[in-house]
């Protein structure tokens, strides 16, 4: 048996973030038994995409492909898209393609935050002269998603990160699809009298994001020049996050399979194979394969810990009707589309000067958190153009996704408008 194993990445119109995730799969190796291939790929925009890893490795003669999501929560990617695509894959050539956890709550991932932290706390005691944690902020930057889960899971690391390194108060602000973003939320923290605030975007890799979340940082601190804003580094190819890596690879040799998304028993699956008819796997039978003696976790009594607040799983509060909503991807109008796609250069955007502030996806976010060809009253490149190359299944199968509940929260996703 040949063991190839295969990362899921984001991917970005940024070329830098494409860089710096190519660096994690250079380093992984060493931490794997060292006859097993590494390959990635990416969800969004940047090549390669997850069909040419895959490829590579059952070219290479790979018969067990274990595959993990390069994400740090469960939400929309791990819990939809990448499971879609490998399963997709697999169900296409036959080969057995397992999935993994995403990086997820994890002490080792919190080491890593935390060196990231206190290295900015050491700068900026170098750089403005030392001042007590006591007196200093620390607010986390998350992604931000329409799971609950997953922005709840940045909450918990931003107490365990402010608890744990003693900081006088600590907050949480998100960079997009929820709230409050990064500006309304330092602007609440400057409300607070502390003197220094630490600015941690809890992210892998630089990217768009990365920029909009330092870009607003300044803006904020240039209208409160009393208070020292720190820009923290992300967590990067930080040694803890590899090892937390390779650990979400290793654990899919256990006995007992890790409960993940990629073998959900609460929904039905839909698989899309080009030129095939697109195949529905219902929740029961997906269950059933119990009885075929794969007895993952997620078909036995007791709910694994990880799909305890699901929200496709069980009705989690304010998000009751998306139980058992269909898991299918929702990534193929922009995948591959390379990293150099139209809105990469904020020089060519006509709604932002210095960084992307994300007001070209508003409408998306809003209304919908799939890209469709809307109408913007504006020629921005953002836009994404159902007018591709492969098959679109938009177009042929029933598929609606309830709107994220808080779209118009006054500190939400579409609060940029105002600037
Ligand atoms: C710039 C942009 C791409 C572009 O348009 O160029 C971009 C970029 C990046 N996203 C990253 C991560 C995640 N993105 C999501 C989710 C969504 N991201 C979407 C859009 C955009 N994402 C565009 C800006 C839109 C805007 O203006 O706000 C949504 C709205 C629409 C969609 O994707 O269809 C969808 C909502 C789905 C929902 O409804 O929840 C999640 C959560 C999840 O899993 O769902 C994670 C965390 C995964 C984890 O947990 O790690 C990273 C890697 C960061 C890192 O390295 O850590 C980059 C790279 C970078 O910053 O460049
Ligand atoms: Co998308």
């Amino acid at each position: 048996m040949k063991t190839g194993v295969m990362i899921c990445g984001h991917g970005s119109r940024s070329q830098s973030a494409v860089d710096e995730f190519a660096v994690l799969a250079e380093k992984l190796p060493a931490l794997l038994p060292s006859d097993w291939m590494v390959d990635y790929g990416y969800l969004e925009f940047a090549n390669p995409v997850i069909r040419d890893g895959l490829d590579r490795l059952r070219n290479a003669g790979c018969d067990r492909i274990l595959a993990v999501p390069g994400m740090l929560f469960a939400a929309m990617h791990s819990k939809n898209d990448i499971p879609t695509v490998l399963n997709t894959y697999a169900a296409k050539h036959g080969i057995d393609v397992k999935y993994g956890r995403e990086l997820g709550v994890d002490p080792k991932m919190i080491a890593a935050a935390g060196a990231r932290i206190k290295d900015a706390v050491a700068r900026a005691n170098a750089e403005h002269g030392d001042l007590p944690l006591h007196e200093t902020a620390l607010v986390v930057i998350g992604r931000g998603a329409s799971d609950p889960d997953a922005n709840g899971n940045v909450s918990k690391i931003a107490r365990m990160l402010w608890e744990g390194i003693g900081f006088g108060w600590g907050e949480v602000g998100y960079s997009g699809v929820t709230f409050p973003l990064v500006e309304p939320c330092l602007e609440h923290v400057a409300k607070l009298g502390y003197k220094r605030v630490i600015v941690f975007p809890y992210f892998l890799f630089t990217g768009i994001l990365i920029d909009r979340i330092y870009g607003f940082t300044d803006q904020v601190a240039a209208k409160h020049p009393d208070i020292q804003f720190v820009k923290a580094g992300y967590l990067n190819d930080h040694p803890k996050v590899l090892e937390t890596f390779a650990e979400r690879i290793l654990e899919q040799q256990g006995d007992v399979p890790v409960p993940n998304c990629g073998i959900c028993a609460y929904r039905t699956q839909v698989l899309e194979i080009e030129g095939q008819e697109v195949q529905k796997i219902t929740a029961e039978a997906r269950a059933a394969l119990r009885a075929d003696g794969q007895n993952h976790p997620a078909f036995g009594d007791v709910t694994p810990p990880t799909c305890v607040m699901c929200k496709y799983r069980t009705q989690i509060l304010g998000f009751e009707t998306e139980v058992g909503s269909v898991q299918e991807s929702h990534h193929h109008h922009v995948e591959g589309q390379g990293a150099s796609a139209p809105g990469s250069n904020v020089a060519d955007c006509t709604l932002c000067s210095h960084f992307c502030t994300g007001m070209c996806r508003l409408e998306t976010a809003a209304h919908d958190h799939h890209h469709h060809d809307h109408d913007h009253s504006h020629d921005h490149p953002h836009t994404h153009d159902h007018a591709h190359g492969h098959g679109h299944h938009h177009d042929h199968h029933d598929h609606s996704h309830p709107e994220y509940p808080h779209a118009k929260h006054p500190h939400g996703p579409e609060s940029a408008r105002k600037s």
